[in-house]
């Protein structure tokens, strides 16, 4: 393929990831299966257009007058990220062969105005509607803490799982598989390698002995927080893809009774073969959107967990493209999910067990006034100290010396930034009564 067709080809599939829900990601390799007369380095090239302009849509779209169309995003990214002056992006776009057509006269108009003054929201690279969240939180270093969420590729994060391998053995094969491996700094439990250029994990004979999953180490690290103990009985109230109920199981040694819940079926069918492959036993319970299914455990479990629906806006770095299909509405229904999910799930909890809150998400709306909502409503939930939970065995010293920063008291946020792991929030409530 020429250059410029790459950039045709890169352009429609920016209309096809806006007009759907897809996943960039798959929405590429469908493009590349349809299209096998493009070879690796297009696709790469592509690919490689595709996240650039994903990064910084908002930027692209302000530059480029507020069109939101794949043609008028690339043409914008080669301007205002490539730096290449208008005779060349003109070169690129002379309407041969399969390349795009010549510019408009308001696209060369645009190009020729250059950036301007930008509003802080299009320098930070965030949809409009969450900055002033991302301001109350963070304060003076929002935007770069959204700099972070946005701009780099993000490493992929290992869970050793400690039933079948050690760290170190994992990291003898990722080396001899010609892996860059690290261990992660507050997770015992965690390889780092980088994610350029793609490593196929799933294909290392590791993997398919279940010696090791990829999880992000905050993803990690919420698991390890929760203390589920041996010998007791937890619930993964919103198991979805199983990742924190394998993490859970790890702390529990594999004793003690495992429910994994959720209200999508499919969704924990696909946890079957990661259990399998992880030599890990846990009930499977589809539960209806009213909590109905686990009657039978009110008042039994020693730890529920509760890693609740989310806007995923922690994990924007790695889908930078869910940035720009989030709404404040749909903020606003998870929210009131988030607090009637954690009603539900707290009838479970035993008098003196625990209640875990988690999400993915970096907005205050999901976080913190969705535990404030709980604990509004549910004064015979006491929150517990970070502090406290600090001296789980699977977090490193590192964690410990460094969580306290991250923490208001009761209530831990991690964010790429501050943390260099996708954003979380989590907080822990013990029942008194
Ligand atoms: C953030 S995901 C869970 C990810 C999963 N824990 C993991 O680590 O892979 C949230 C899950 O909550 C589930 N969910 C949505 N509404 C629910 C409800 N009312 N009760 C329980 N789970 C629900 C969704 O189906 C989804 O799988």
């Amino acid at each position: 393929m020429t250059p410029a067709a790459r950039l045709a080809a890169a352009a429609s599939i920016l209309d096809s990831i806006a007009q759907g829900r897809q996943p960039a990601e798959a929405v590429l390799k469908a493009w590349g299966g349809a299209n096998r007369y493009a070879g690796s380095k297009d696709r790469r090239a592509i690919a490689d257009r595709v996240y650039k302009v994903l990064r910084a849509r908002g930027r692209l779209s302000w530059i480029m007058g507020g069109r939101e169309d794949g043609r008028a995003l690339v043409i914008g990214s080669l301007h205002a990220i490539d730096g290449l002056p208008l005779e060349e992006i003109e070169v690129l776009h002379a309407g041969d062969g399969y390349g795009p057509r010549p510019l408009s006269k308001q696209e060369r108009s645009r190009i020729t105005a250059g950036q301007g003054e930008l509003p802080g929201w299009v320098a930070a690279g965030l949809p409009e509607f969450v900055v002033e969240d991302f301001k109350a939180i963070f304060g003076e270093r929002w935007a770069d803490e959204a700099h972070a969420l946005m701009a780099p590729r993000a490493p992929i994060d290992l869970r050793v799982n400690g039933a079948v391998a050690t760290v170190e053995e994992v990291e003898v094969e990722l080396r001899e598989a010609g892996l860059d491996v690290s261990r992660t700094p507050w997770s015992e439990w965690g390889l780092r390698v980088p994610s350029e250029p793609p490593p196929n994990i799933q294909a290392l004979e590791g993997f398919k002995a279940g010696k090791f999953e990829i999880q992000d180490e905050g993803s990690q690290v919420v698991c390890w927080l929760a203390g589920a103990e041996p010998g007791t009985t937890v619930v993964d109230y919103c198991a979805g893809g199983g990742g924190k109920t394998l993490g859970l199981a790890q702390a529990m040694g594999a004793q003690g009774k495992l429910v994994a819940s959720d209200v999508v079926n499919k969704r924990l069918e696909n946890i079957r073969p990661r259990l399998q492959r992880a030599g890990v036993e846990a009930d499977l319970v589809l539960i209806g959107q009213n909590g109905g299914g686990l009657e039978d455990l009110n008042g039994q479990a020693d730890l529920v967990f509760v890693d609740a629906p989310c806007s995923g806006s922690g994990t924007w770095r790695r889908r930078p493209e869910d940035a720009w299909r989030l709404t404040a509405e749909e903020v606003e229904k998870l929210h009131g999910l988030q607090v009637r999910i954690l009603g539900q799930a707290a009838k479970l909890v035993k008098p003196g067990g625990r209640l875990v809150y988690v999400t993915c998400s970096m907005l205050a709306r999901e976080n913190e006034a969705s535990v404030d909502a709980f604990e509004a409503a549910n004064t015979d939930f006491r929150p517990v100290a970070v502090a406290e939970l600090l001296s789980a065995g699977q977090l490193t010293d590192a964690a410990r010396a460094r969580f306290n920063e991250l923490t208001d008291g009761a209530r831990l946020r991690l964010s790429p930034l501050s943390a260099d792991t996708d954003g979380f929030f989590a907080a822990v409530y013990e029942r008194t009564a």
